[in-house]
C-alpha cells in the first residue's frame, strides 16, 4: 500500500474488477449488496482521473449497469463485451460456444450445482455444493472441449469462454483510446480470470494488484475490499498537481 499510495491520479488508468474487489462475495450473484458508497465514490474517481477509469468483470454489462452508477467505461464478459460512457455497448465476434451449451444441458447437475448462461459466457456454479467441484471440473472442462472454448477455474465457479475473451484484451482495448491512452494502467483485481489484467497491465510498464490470498502474477497486494476502499479514497485526497 505504502508504494501505491504514492501513484498520482493524474497518471493512473484504473481498471476494477467488481466480484470480490468493489463488492464481497454472496451465495449467489444476485444475493450481493453493493456497498452505497460505490455511486459517491466512482463518479468522483471517474472525474479525478479525467475518466480514465474501467470496470472490468466476468458478468454481463447488463447485470453491471444494475449494480454500478451510469456513465462509467464497462467490459463485461471478461472483456467479451464493453462499453464507452453514452455509447452503445460493443461485443467481440467469437466462435460459438453451442455445443457446450447443449452438454451442459444434457447433465443432471447435483442439487445446488447451476449453470449460468450469459450468452458470450457459460459459467458451472458449485457455491451451494463444494463438494462437487471435482465433479463440476470434469463436466465443464468435456463441455469446454468440445466448443474448442477455454476453461478457468473462478472462485467456486468453472468458467467457460471463447479463447480471445480475457481481462488482458479488456484492458489493451481500452488502453489503446483516450482517455485511458498515455496513463499507467492499474488493475485490480481478486479472481484467476483477473490474472490476464495484471499480465496486461504490467506488460505495459504498470500495475497489477491482488485482492486476497493466493498465487498471482500481481507484483502487489490489497488484504481485503476494506483496503480497496481506502486504497480509491486516498486517490482522491491527493490534490491535483
Ligand atoms: O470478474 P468478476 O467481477 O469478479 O466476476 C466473476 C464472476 O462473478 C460472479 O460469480 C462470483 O460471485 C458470486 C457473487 O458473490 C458468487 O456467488 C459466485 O460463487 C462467484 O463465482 C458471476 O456470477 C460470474 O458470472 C462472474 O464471472
Amino acid at each position: 500500500m505504502t508504494d501505491l499510495i504514492r501513484l498520482r491520479a493524474e497518471e493512473v488508468a484504473l481498471f476494477l474488477d467488481f466480484d470480490g474487489t468493489l463488492v464481497a462475495l454472496a451465495d449467489h450473484p444476485d444475493a450481493i449488496q453493493p456497498p452505497a458508497q460505490l455511486h459517491s465514490l466512482l463518479p468522483a474517481l471517474q472525474k479525478r482521473l479525467n475518466k480514465a477509469l474501467a470496470v472490468v468483470s466476468g458478468r454481463p454489462l447488463q447485470q453491471l449497469e444494475r449494480h454500478l452508477p451510469p456513465g462509467l467505461a464497462l467490459a463485461g464478459i471478461h472483456g467479451g463485451e464493453w462499453r464507452w460512457p453514452g455509447q452503445a455497448p460493443q461485443r467481440m465476434p467469437t466462435a460459438s460456444l453451442d455445443p457446450a451449451r447443449r452438454s451442459l444441458a444434457d447433465w443432471q447437475a447435483p442439487p445446488g450445482v447451476w449453470i449460468e448462461d450469459k450468452d458470450l459466457a457459460l459459467a458451472v456454479h458449485y457455491r451451494a455444493r463444494p463438494g462437487s467441484a471435482a465433479l463440476c471440473e470434469q463436466r465443464a472442462a468435456a463441455a469446454a472441449a468440445l466448443a474448442d472454448a477455454r476453461l478457468l477455474a473462478g472462485k467456486q465457479v468453472f468458467e467457460i469462454k471463447p479463447r480471445g475473451i480475457d481481462k488482458g484484451t479488456a484492458l489493451r482495448r481500452f488502453m489503446a483510446a483516450a482517455p485511458f491512452a498515455g496513463r499507467l494502467p492499474v488493475f485490480v483485481g481478486d479472481d484467476v480470470t483477473d490474472e490476464d489484467g495484471f499480465a496486461a497491465a504490467q506488460a505495459l510498464g504498470g500495475i497489477g494488484i491482488k485482492v486476497g490470498v493466493g498465487d498471482s502474477r500481481a507484483r502487489h497486494r490489497f488484504h481485503d475490499t476494506q483496503e480497496v476502499f481506502q486504497w480509491l479514497n486516498s486517490l482522491l485526497l491527493h490534490p491535483p498537481t
